[in-house]
């Protein structure tokens, strides 16, 4: 095995002997988990599709295999998709290679209309889409959304970056020489996507990708296929040509079919979203070929509070907003809260007063304010956090233990205080609906208490002092700082880390730069007089 993904694997091991059932799930649980809804109806029932997208085709495996996919709320199946193996992917990578020499070629305007069209789509299917989402993920139906909204915005954004990519023209040092640069897109990208946010994640890298007149092979989730599934079923009707987006699937076969993708000679770029683990191994295959690379890797988010903050209710308002978006699951979530000794135990009592009013429970159901996290063992993960936390010393004031009577994959959200630096939350994400408030007194403290981690995606603060928030934005080591707000992601803002987070932006006007290369053009013998 490979020696980077050994504590993936141990900790895997860990949660699978404290919690031995996957689905289906344990006996006690049963009768209740297997509750609740089945398949949720779609206007256009069109849209759920058991198949991979290649080359143009709804395809299965050659191998006939499939995998399955179940509901994290219900834990019923969802449904099955092809387990493609790395000939299915073969394939899929020849129909990229040869679609990308005329997809290329055209007009950018002409590429700008064609995300327009599918941005049009996505809008008018939003209903559906967003059920497929509540329906593999489990978010709230009013989560899936807004994520829809979100997912859409990077088409009709990156359909208006199209057009306006521009090159330079530089004065040379060489007398006689012009130069100029040419931007152009880097070739067929492999893309690899996680199940936090089945759409937003694909559309964030095909959007630019295409724009800049790249054909992909995206991987979608094993956890929640069908989103993406959905996604290329509205690309095949906004015209989008065949071959020029391919959507492959696969459970067991992953690491292989990953392999692939990093290592064959005609992928030229990989984007990767997913944990810093596999983000690792990844970068470890990629560089086989030395492909361009964007890594968007776990983060382990601070959320600092400072006394002289303005307003305390918005304070506590944007860290539950940012703790508990998607159940916990999102890379931006705070997962550590420093709030300073003077406001600390009133942050603590608002704080809990405020997730007191969550209602928990599956996604379709009325007044849901939170869902399932996604599988069993991401509940144990949350809950080995839980214990070690209060094994050291700290307080449980709400949640604290599994939503027994929901099903497995419900854990109560909960909120800890007494936290310390030696807790596992202090250094580890979380992933899950577990609030940790630490307390701290000065900022040289916190900020070095926030930079400790290895990681550094998004952080956090609120304050009223013009200076210090200056100072703590450009002291934080991470790729994004949300100040006096908990809610930072906007496609016009640039997305990304820093330190083992990744590297590479998307969204914003970054995006796109992302799959292209400069090329620079210099032109001899330019110098000559004016002709008498
Ligand atoms: N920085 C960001 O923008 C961002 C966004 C969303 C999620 N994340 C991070 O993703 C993690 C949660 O997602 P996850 O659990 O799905 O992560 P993951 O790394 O396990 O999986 C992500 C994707 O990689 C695939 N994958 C797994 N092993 C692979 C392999 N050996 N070869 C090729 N592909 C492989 C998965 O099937 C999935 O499609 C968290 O750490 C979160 O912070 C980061
Ligand atoms: O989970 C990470 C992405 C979420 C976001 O873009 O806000």
């Amino acid at each position: 095995m490979d020696r980077l993904l050994r504590p993936v694997s141990r900790q895997l091991l860990r949660c699978r002997t404290r919690y031995p059932f996957s689905i289906p799930p344990p006996p006690a649980f049963k009768r209740l988990y297997t509750m609740g809804h089945s398949k949720p109806e779609l206007k256009d029932p069109s849209l759920f599709i058991e198949k991979a997208y290649i080359n143009g085709e709804w395809v299965g495996a050659k191998s006939g295999e499939t995998f399955e996919v179940h509901d994290p709320a219900t834990g019923n199946l969802v449904g099955t998709c092809p387990e493609l193996d790395t000939a299915d992917v073969e394939k899929a990578i020849k129909a990229a290679s040869e679609a990308f020499p005329k997809f290329r070629t055209t007009l950018a305007r002409e590429r700008a209309r064609m995300l327009r069209r599918w941005y049009q789509l996505v809008v008018d299917n939003a209903e559906d889409l967003a059920k497929l989402i509540t329906w593999e993920n489990g978010k709230p139906l009013a989560d899936s959304k807004g994520e829809i909204a979100y997912a859409a915005s990077f088409f009709e954004w990156f359909s208006e970056e199209a057009p306006r990519v521009y090159g330079d023209t530089i004065p040379a040092t060489v007398p006689g020489n012009r130069v100029m640069t040419l931007k152009q897109p880097v070739g067929v990208c492999g893309l690899i996507t996680p199940w936090n946010f089945p759409a937003a994640m694909i559309t964030r890298k095909i959007g630019p990708a295409l724009a800049a007149g790249c054909t992909v092979v995206a991987k979608s989730p094993a956890e929640t296929p069908f989103t993406a599934n959905a996604l290329a079923e509205l690309a095949h009707r906004a015209g989008i040509p065949k071959g020029v987006v391919n959507i492959i699937t696969s459970g067991k076969n992953t690491p292989a079919v990953g392999e692939l993708l990093t290592t064959h000679p005609d992928v030229r770029k990989v984007s990767f979203t997913g944990s810093t683990n596999v983000g690792r191994l990844l970068m470890k295959q990629a560089s086989s070929t030395l492909k361009k690379v964007s890594w968007e890797l776990g983060g382990n988010a601070p959320f600092i509070v400072f006394d002289d903050v303005d307003d305390l209710d918005a304070a506590v308002t944007g860290a539950v907003a940012s703790k508990f978006r998607s159940s916990g699951q999102t890379c931006v979530c705070a997962n550590r809260i420093y709030v300073q000794s003077g406001v600390y135990e009133e942050f603590a009592k608002r704080f809990t007063a405020k997730v007191k009013d969550f209602k928990l429970g599956g996604g379709f159901e009325e007044g849901i304010t939170h869902g399932p996290v996604i599988h069993n063992r991401a509940t144990a993960k949350v809950d080995e956090h839980v214990q070690d936390a209060v094994s050291k010393g700290a307080t449980v004031t709400i949640g604290g233990k599994q939503a027994v009577a929901l099903g497995p994959n419900f854990y109560e959200p909960t909120v800890l205080t007494g936290m310390t630096k030696e807790m596992l939350i202090a250094s580890e994400e979380t992933f899950g609906p577990v609030a940790g408030l630490f307390r701290f007194d000065t900022e040289q403290e916190v900020v070095d208490l926030a930079n400790k981690a290895e990681v550094g995606l998004a952080g956090y603060f609120f304050s009223g002092n013009v200076r210090r928030i200056f100072r703590v934005a450009e002291a934080l080591e991470v790729g994004m700082v949300g100040v006096n707000t908990g809610m930072i992601s906007d496609v016009a803002s640039p997305f990304g880390g820093v330190k083992q987070s990744g590297f590479g932006r998307e969204g914003s006007k970054y995006g796109i730069d992302e799959f292209m290369v400069i090329k620079s053009v210099t032109f001899g013998g330019m110098g000559e007089p004016l002709q008498a």
